[in-house]
C-alpha cells in the first residue's frame, strides 16, 4: 500500500463523501493522482466508481471535501477535464475526421487552421483511423467509434481524461485490441488519466496504479502499485507478478462485498 502526498499538479481528491437520498455512496474518499499518471479504480458493482469520476468532472457535486485539477478547485464541468463513456459518445452527424477536429477545437492552444488540421491527421493515425476519416460513426463498428472517442478526447487535450467503463460493451478481442490502442497513445502523449473499470485485468495492464474501492458506501481500500511502467504486452498477464496482484486485488474485492 502506498501513500501519496497532495499533488500541486494533478488531480487531487480530498475527504469526498456524497450521498443520494438515503445512500451514503462515497465515504471520505481521498486520492492524489499526479500529472502524467495512469490511475485505474476498480471496486464492487454498485460501489460507486461512476460517482467518484461523476464527481470530478463536475457533474456531481460533493457534500463534503473538495476536488482540486492542479490546486484549482473543481465547481462544475469544464474543459480541464473530458469524459470518455461506455457509449459512444461521438457526433452520429459528423465524419470521424471533424469528431476529432471538433476535439481540436476545445483545445485551450488552438493555433492556425493548418496547425489544427495536422494535429487532427495525426490523432487520426495513433488511432488507426486514416482510413475511415470520412466515415460518419454509424458505419463503423463499436470498437472504432471508441477508438473515435479516444481520439478525440486527447485531441482536446484536457488537464485530466475521465474514462468511465469504455471498452465495457466491447467483445473480447475488441477489448484487448482497444487496451493495446489506449496503451499506445498514452505513452506517446502522456496524459493524466482516471480509468473506472470492473475488470481487474484491465486495470493492471493499462495502470501505474490501482485504486480498489470497498463496497458501498465506498472508501479507499488500498492503492497497488504496478511495475510494469511502458512494458505494456499482453504477455504481462501471463508474469507470475501480474497473477499475484490480480489474485490480491480481487480478495480485496471479495472480502469488503
Ligand atoms: N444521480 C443519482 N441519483 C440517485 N442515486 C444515484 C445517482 N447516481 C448514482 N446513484 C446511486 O449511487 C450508487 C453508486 O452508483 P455508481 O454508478 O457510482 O456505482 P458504480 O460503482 O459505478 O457501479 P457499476 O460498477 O455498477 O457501474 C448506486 O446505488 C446508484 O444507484
Amino acid at each position: 500500500m502506498t501513500q501519496h502526498t497532495t499533488a500541486t499538479r494533478g488531480l487531487s481528491v480530498r475527504s469526498v463523501s456524497k450521498h443520494f437520498g438515503a445512500v451514503d455512496v462515497l465515504q471520505d474518499v481521498s486520492l492524489d493522482i499526479a500529472e502524467g499518471e495512469f490511475v485505474a479504480v476498480v471496486g464492487p458493482s454498485g460501489s460507486g466508481k461512476s460517482t467518484l469520476l461523476n464527481a470530478i468532472a463536475g457533474f456531481v457535486t460533493p457534500d463534503r471535501g473538495e476536488l482540486l485539477v492542479n490546486g484549482e478547485p473543481v465547481r462544475g464541468p469544464g474543459p480541464s477535464r473530458c469524459v470518455v463513456f461506455q457509449e459512444y459518445a461521438i457526433f452520429p452527424w459528423l465524419t470521424v475526421r471533424r469528431n476529432i477536429d471538433f476535439g481540436t477545437r476545445l483545445r485551450a492552444w488552438k493555433g492556425s487552421r493548418q496547425e489544427r488540421a495536422r494535429v487532427t491527421e495525426r490523432y487520426l493515425d495513433m488511432m488507426g483511423l486514416t482510413e475511415f476519416a470520412d466515415a460518419l460513426p454509424k458505419t463503423l463498428s463499436g470498437g472504432m467509434r471508441q477508438r473515435v472517442a479516444i481520439a478525440r478526447a486527447y485531441a482536446v487535450d484536457p488537464e485530466i481524461l475521465l474514462m468511465d467503463e469504455p471498452f465495457a460493451a466491447l467483445d473480447a478481442q475488441t477489448r484487448e485490441q482497444m487496451q493495446e490502442a489506449l496503451v499506445d497513445i498514452n505513452q506517446r502523449e502522456r496524459r493524466t488519466v482516471l480509468f473506472v473499470t470492473h475488470q481487474v485485468e484491465e486495470a493492471i495492464f493499462l495502470a501505474d496504479r490501482v485504486v480498489v474501492m470497498s463496497a458501498r458506501p465506498a472508501t479507499v481500500q488500498e492503492i497497488v502499485d504496478v511495475p510494469w511502467g511502458d512494458r505494456r504486452t499482453h504477455e504481462i498477464k501471463t508474469e507470475p507478478e501480474f497473477v499475484r496482484l490480480r489474485r490480491h486485488i480481487e480478495t480485496l474485492l471479495r472480502s469488503r462485498r
